[in-house]
């Protein structure tokens, strides 16, 4: 039995990296060799010589980012079947659901969401389920009224038969009819339950075309109304409990977008259950693994320090997602080397969605204090966590870390209590938002509050079991992938320039230097634009003004940049090949980074820019999450299969400049070539070749230019850029007179 109690209850492997490593530190010594190059040549070639080094210069040292953040790849496997040996009783969960928008994110694909969290393998008694509804959509909340009802015979079902998918849009679609194999008993009863489900469908579908009819909801206006919180389950046998709440929003009071959500619902479920650990998945994120929460649990149980585990993030991953990843918006590259290399560091960021923590982390807690109530007053609690008596006095129990006790009445008695915890004034002048809860300030809550979490010192773990533990929807189209990557580099650059930025955490706080790299990888995003954007332009700004930022064919340091550019195109194509992706989806990520970076991350740029010297906010535009591309008939539609989409937006200027000034000086340094003989041309080969690369990069456009309907670009927006790129080309002319 000693021995059974000492296996451990996950194991965390080193994955071995040498032949990458070693060709990022070769292409690391061939920049470095470049620079070199650009540095002695400079006097000869003046101006693109002077802005290839500087552009240069910041690529070298976001690859010492990325070469930082890849180094240590680490693996953690979690043992389910030892937990029960370990651990006599397994802890409380309270799971958090955001929604935000009932018509961008379509309700029936929340409940699915809600219901795979009711139906996963853990004691139903020890979990809670919390939906907060920021849009007070009434056919948010009819549409959980429904499900509850369903869930009652959808979670005993996927109990009874060990069902492997328990979000039933996706069971049923994986599974049209089960098959005659089956027991009798099954297969009937997969036939009620699967009409439950299709009437659940239908109702809402139903309710969607007309206004629901509710008690609750009589005259909400969305920006405007009290706190509407309504226990739907609760202490039912077999049953997680089930919350719906949509806090109080005023006007006049800023309520924070998704961190502001997510605080209300950290207050109001510490009222009603205070359970220890906390899952938060958005909306679209259904479980696909039922046993991830038991997974979590021997993370949390397995660490010797707990320290070492403040949160145990799961990858996102995405389901239905269009083939070859044309939007570069599945993000499994990024997730499987960055994320498992940062889980080599300090640990991965937290991401928002798909993570469990310690409540307690949540509260503030630092690692090294086991506990610190004992030393706190009602008057330190009060400032903490504001005026609400129980609220204190359960965070009091979360801080003193003594055990468990009972809660007084059931979650029916704490709805009023909870009402105020979740008004828009609560929070004054306490520490939520700050010192304690999901941090305010960013776009990007999650790294916000993450960062603030490991400059404690705390660490966290990167879980990535076999079977993806969730899976959630991706923007289905170009306009949504802008504005999705427009936000998260916008919030990330609000963190760069804030007093949180991870460098002062890192001379002040515990946050490890490596650490603190990582964290500039990412937050650095929106500014790695103006580079790009330099060097994409530079190409033509040479051959236009006949000049050269490139060695010509003949001279030997033309080496440099060809075997830079074979060897790290050759090292991100093996990274997608080794992981069984396709050719084709590396070039499009490859094509599709190059797009997000001069487009979104560059408006990222102006709207931080605006914001610092104090002309506008910024805000958090929900991501459309359905997957139809589109309403045209179904031929049509394979046809356009991830076909980029436009809209007027201003976002697709830049990439439309790019393209037509290279095209331009492909066509001036083509004219030029047929003038003059080779010897006396002043043409650059490479120049050349990097234009044509640039115009293949932005190839989207040049389908744009041409295109019909939303997957043809604007003439608007064509016009606009037609007039900066003349505006550019005139600036080439005026730059060589003068
Ligand atoms: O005022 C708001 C705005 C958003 N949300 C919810 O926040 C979640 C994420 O929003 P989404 O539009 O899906 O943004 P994504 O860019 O897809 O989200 C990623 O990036 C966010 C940070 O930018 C993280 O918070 C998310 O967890 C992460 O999945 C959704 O459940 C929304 O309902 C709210 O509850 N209130
Ligand atoms: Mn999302």
């Amino acid at each position: 039995m000693a021995i059974k109690s000492t296996l451990p209850l996950y194991e965390r492997v080193h994955l071995k990296n040498s032949i990458p490593r070693a060709v990022e530190l070769l292409i690391l010594s061939l920049l470095i060799s470049l620079l070199a190059y650009h540095l002695i040549s400079l006097k000869q070639h003046g101006i693109p010589t002077l802005l290839a080094f500087l552009c240069e210069s910041c690529f070298a040292f976001c690859w010492i980012l990325v070469i930082n953040c890849k180094w240590n790849q680490v693996k953690y496997i979690p043992y389910t079947d030892r937990l029960s040996k370990v651990v006599s009783e397994l802890p409380a969960v309270d799971i958090f659901v955001t929604t935000a928008d009932a018509e961008l994110e379509p309700p029936i694909l929340t409940m699915n969401t809600v219901l795979s969290l009711l139906a996963v393998d853990y004691p139903p008694q020890k979990l809670s389920c919390y939906l907060s509804d920021d849009g007070a959509s009434p056919l948010t909340y009819y549409s959980l009224v429904e499900t509850s009802k369903f869930a009652r015979i959808w979670v005993p079902f996927c109990k009874k038969y060990e069902i492997s998918i328990r979000a039933p849009f996706r069971y049923f679609s994986s599974c049209s009819k089960p098959s005659e194999d089956n027991p009798f008993e099954f297969r009937q009863e997969w036939k009620t339950v699967k009409d439950k489900y299709d009437m659940l469908c239908q109702k809402i579908e139903a309710a969607s075309q007309t206004n629901v009819p509710s008690e609750v909801f009589s005259k909400v206006d969305k920006k405007n109304h009290p706190s509407i919180l309504k226990v739907m389950i609760e202490e039912e046998e077999g049953l997680p409990n089930l919350v719906y709440i949509s806090r109080e929003k005023r006007p006049k009071h800023p309520h924070h977008f998704k961190a502001g959500a997510m605080n209300v619902l950290t207050r109001v479920s510490g009222l009603m259950t205070n359970a220890p650990f906390i899952l938060n998945v958005d909306c679209d994120m259904h479980v696909n693994d039922p046993q991830v929460i038991l997974r979590a649990m021997c993370i949390f149980f397995g660490v010797e320090n707990e320290k070492d585990c403040a949160f145990v993030q799961f990858p996102q991953q995405f389901y239905d997602g269009l083939n070859d990843d044309p939007f570069g918006n599945q993000m499994v590259v990024l997730f499987k080397y960055m994320a498992q290399g940062l889980a080599g560091i300090q640990g991965p960021f937290y991401g928002g969605t798909n993570c469990f923590h310690r409540r307690k982390v949540i509260y503030g807690l630092l690692p090294f204090h086991k506990a610190t109530a004992g030393k706190l007053t009602d008057e330190d609690l009060e400032k903490r966590f504001g005026k609400s008596n129980k609220l204190k006095e359960s965070a009091e129990q979360i801080l003193s870390a003594s055990p468990h006790s009972q809660r007084q009445g059931g979650l029916s008695s704490s709805v009023e209590a909870a009402k105020l915890v979740a008004g828009c004034a609560y929070e004054h002048d306490t520490c939520w938002g700050t010192e304690v809860g999901w941090k305010y300030g960013s776009a990007t809550e999650d790294i916000l509050t993450g960062l603030g979490i490991q400059e404690k010192g705390w660490r966290s773990i990167y879980c990535t079991p076999d079977s993806p533990a969730f899976l959630g929807c991706a923007p289905s189209c170009g306009p949504s992938t802008m504005i999705q990557t427009k936000r998260w580099a916008t919030g990330l650059l609000e963190i760069l320039f804030s007093s949180r930025s991870p460098i002062i955490s890192t001379i002040n706080g515990n946050l490890q230097f490596r650490q603190c790299l990582a964290y500039m990888w990412v937050l650095i995003w929106g500014l790695r634009s103006i580079p790009e954007l330099v060097y994409s332009l530079l190409p033509a700004y040479c051959i236009i003004t006949h000049s050269h930022f490139l060695p010509k064919v003949n001279e030997p340091a033309i080496l440099i940049p060809v075997t830079i550019c074979v060897t790290y195109n050759l090292y991100t194509l093996s990274e997608y090949l080794r992981i069984g992706l396709s050719t084709r989806a590396w070039w499009n990520n490859q094509r599709m980074a190059r797009t997000n970076c001069t487009s979104s991350w560059l408006f990222a740029c102006f709207s931080i820019f605006l914001k610092l010297i104090g002309l506008s906010q910024t805000a958090f535009e929900v991501t459309q999450k359905n997957q139809s591309q589109d309403d045209d008939g179904d031929d049509q539609k394979n046809k356009n299969y991830g076909k980029f989409t436009f809209n007027e937006s201003p976002i697709f200027i830049p990439g439309t400049t790019i393209l037509l000034v290279n095209l331009t000086a492909l066509a001036v340094g083509v004219v030029d070539f047929r003038h003059t003989s080779y010897d006396e041309s002043d043409v650059g080969v490479g120049e050349i070749i990097c234009c044509l690369w640039v115009v293949l990069y932005f190839s989207i456009f040049l389908k744009g230019l041409f295109g019909k309907g939303k997957y043809g670009l604007p003439s608007t927006t064509i016009f606009k850029s037609g007039v900066m790129a003349l505006c550019f080309m005139h600036f080439c002319k005026w730059s060589v007179k003068t």
